[in-house]
């Protein structure tokens, strides 16, 4: 199965080195930086489940994709999205797969606008990672789940065909069949966690420790289940009690990526994340209370960032 992954990033970075680790036939779509980096220093993985040093990982810009690829590994940022989906277009043909690992759904329809709701699985990951100075994928737990599947739930020939590929790659690869029902309880843990780290600039561990803390979060985790629910896609008592118990654990250093970036001034998934969750609640002001906290102060930031960057 010839792999393209889109951005050689920390989710791209590492789940493409994992599958080109194993033996798979892997290309990495990226701009100019990071096409110099990979040349230079390979694609480094530092991880706590074990490193990886890759040279001359083969990478290709958007002006030299040349053929289409069965599968394409989708791991940009939501704000990057518009641009990436024109840069890719020259590598989809008529059987391939899109496999996204964005966090949140909004994705989904610019992708099936674009390229055919057919050619779309559904995705998602669940790892906390970054990239380095030096451009190393640094893995800062020992999660690495790649969840995928096709959105109508079905145990496809193609998808079986994702699996074995994923089959030697050291990550853990899942193929569900009820692959929106875990984007959206992800989303719901997501955009509780991003929003109450943000707002908090702290990891849970404090956020439950600080007085009001814990009521917080549990209100922002009420107005994302409430959401998941108006939608059809209401998290089970199991999902929410997971969910409850590590977005409450005492001493948890567990943080949200959008909190990551925030704290380096960078750009952030505001309106995929948090305003797309919304903005699919109910329109009454009374409605999402801290949602709608959570989501001003993000706004807030990305006024204020953009402000002074000019
Ligand atoms: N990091 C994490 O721990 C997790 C992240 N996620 C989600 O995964 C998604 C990706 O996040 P993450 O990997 O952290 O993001 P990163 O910013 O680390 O990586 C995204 C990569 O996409 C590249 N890119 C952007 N535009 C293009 C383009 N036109 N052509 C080629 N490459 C492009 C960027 O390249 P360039 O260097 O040129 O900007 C960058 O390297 C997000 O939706 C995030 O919420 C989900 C779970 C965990
Ligand atoms: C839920 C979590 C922490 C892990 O995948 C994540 O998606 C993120 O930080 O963006």
């Amino acid at each position: 199965m010839r792999i393209l992954v889109i951005g050689a990033g920390a989710t791209g970075g590492y789940f493409g080195g994992r599958l080109l680790e194993s033996g798979q036939d892997v290309t990495f779509l990226v701009r100019a930086k990071r096409a110099e980096q990979l040349a230079r220093h390979g694609l480094v993985i530092r991880s706590g489940v074990g490193d990886a040093v890759l040279p001359s990982p083969p990478s290709l810009q958007a002006g030299e994709l040349r053929e289409t690829f069965d599968l394409i590994l989708l791991s940009c940022k939501a704000y990057h999205l518009p641009q990436v989906i024109e840069d890719m277009a020259q590598a989809v043909g008529p059987q391939s797969m899109i496999l996204p690992l964005l966090n949140g759904m909004r994705h989904l329809d610019l992708l099936d606008a674009r390229f055919g709701a057919d050619r779309v699985l559904g995705g998602q990951c669940v790892i906390a990672a970054t990239l380095d100075a030096e451009g190393a994928v640094r893995h800062l737990n020992q999660s690495h789940g790649l969840t995928f599947g096709e959105r109508d739930g079905t145990r496809s020939e193609r998808v079986e065909r994702v699996a074995q590929s994923m089959a030697n790659a050291r990550f853990e690869p899942r193929l569900s069949t009820s692959i929106l029902q875990d984007m959206w309880d992800k989303w719901v843990f997501l955009a509780t966690l991003a929003g109450i780290t943000c707002l908090m600039r702290a990891p849970v561990g404090d956020i439950v420790a600080a007085p009001g803390g814990l009521q917080a979060t549990l209100q922002l985790l009420d107005d994302c289940r409430s959401v998941a629910a108006r939608n059809g896609h209401a998290p089970t008592d199991a999902v929410l009690a997971r969910a409850h118990s590590m977005l409450t654990e005492k001493g948890s250093a567990l943080s949200a990526s959008m909190m990551r970036d925030l704290e380096q001034g960078g750009l952030i998934e505001a309106d995929h994340v948090v305003g797309d969750l919304l903005a699919r609640g109910e329109a009454s002001e009374e409605a999402s209370p801290m949602l709608r906290v959570a989501y001003a102060h993000l706004k807030a930031y990305e006024a204020r960032r953009s402000r002074v960057k000019s």
